[in-house]
């Protein structure tokens, strides 16, 4: 895990608290992308971990309706201790804007792993810059994490795929990235991570084959699958030839989440793991009918919020055991 350059102390109450030293800030400007500067995210670190009781390891963002098995009373069933914090308390924090996605950050352990979860992402097409989408991330990083668990619905491209498979992301193809728009645009800070972060190991080779073990202990093999996302900057769902030119570059899901995040958490060194629920076919030919809707996407995240559960609360305790220093 990189270091993030700040002292960990604790103070009177016997709350965490992050000591800030290092770089002079860098201004905030969100027309040029330049984000929260290290110093913001340490305030926003701090008053969280002002809050919380421990300190979490591994991080979760829940996607399009998987985060409502999360919720009140079934959240309480799977985080121990949980302790919830709307993101409209956190100081610099952006709200969720989209249905399915609740808006709070709840703390607590899975397994007995301390762990954050994110009851809510954010999306570009909320208009918010992408990295403020991925301001979480950051903060998650100072907190202390060092795993990050990214799923998210996804329309599935590749024909094999069925409505309610799971696919574990092996890559990434970042389409807004070819067009400039990256969430490490701007002026680099290398107290989070290098200007030229490589991303040719994006999603941890270890996790991926740990999650193909446990699917098989959970005898769920048969609906997990392996492939590529994309994701596209949406609002709308894709044309038909625009699908068409995902599938020929190899895309086998499309989303609108989850590529900047992860390019955010390899900036700061965390491992990543992401999981797509294939909630809906991509309609990639002009004689198929229906359209894609979100009130599908969210559907069949209800459908699957059992199996989500144990996935990913098995992944959470496996990832762990496996300890820091294994290949990225
Ligand atoms: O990626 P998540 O947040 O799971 O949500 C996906 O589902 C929504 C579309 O139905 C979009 O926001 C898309 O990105
Ligand atoms: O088909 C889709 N396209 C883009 N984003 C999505 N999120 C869920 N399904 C889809």
């Amino acid at each position: 895990m990189a270091p993030v350059n700040a002292d960990i102390n604790v103070n009177g109450n016997g709350a965490f608290i992050l000591a800030k030293k290092g770089l002079p800030e860098i201004v905030e400007n969100e027309k040029f992308t330049q984000g929260y500067s290290y110093e913001i995210l340490l305030d926003t670190a701090n008053f969280l971990l002002s809050k919380i009781k421990v300190r979490p390891r591994i991080g979760v963002i829940c996607g399009s309706g998987m985060g409502s098995y999360w919720k009140d009373g079934s959240l309480a069933e799977n985080i121990e201790d949980a302790e919830c914090i709307p993101y409209e308390d956190i100081p610099n924090f952006p709200v969720s804007t989209v249905e399915g996605h609740h808006g709070k950050l709840v703390f607590g352990k899975i397994e007995g792993v301390p762990v954050v979860a994110m009851q809510g992402r954010f999306h570009y097409y909320e208009g918010y810059p992408l990295w403020k989408c991925c301001l979480p991330v950051r903060v998650m990083k100072l907190l202390g994490v060092d795993t990050l668990i990214a799923t998210n619905a996804a329309g599935g491209l590749n024909p094999n795929y069925n409505i309610g498979d799971l696919m574990i992301v092996k890559d990434h193809i970042n389409m807004m990235g070819f067009a400039g728009n990256n969430p490490l645009h701007g002026p680099n800070d290398d107290r989070f991570g290098p200007r030229f972060p490589p991303m040719n190991k994006a999603y941890n080779y270890e996790f991926r084959k740990i999650a193909k073990e446990v699917a098989k202990e959970l005898e769920i093999e048969n609906i997990v699958r392996e492939g590529v996302y994309t994701c596209l900057g949406g609002p709308n769902f894709e044309t038909v030839a625009e699908l068409n030119m995902l599938k020929m570059v190899g895309v086998d899901a499309v989303g609108m989440s989850t590529v900047h995040e992860v390019i955010t958490a390899r900036h700061c060194d965390m491992n990543v793991f992401a999981l797509s629920l294939i909630t809906n076919e991509c309609i990639a030919s002009y004689d198929q009918s229906g359209e894609a809707n979100h009130e599908e996407v969210l559907d069949v995240g209800k459908v699957r919020q059992d199996i989500l559960r144990k996935f990913v609360s098995r992944l959470v305790e496996r990832f762990t055991q496996l300890g820091g220093s294994h290949e990225k």
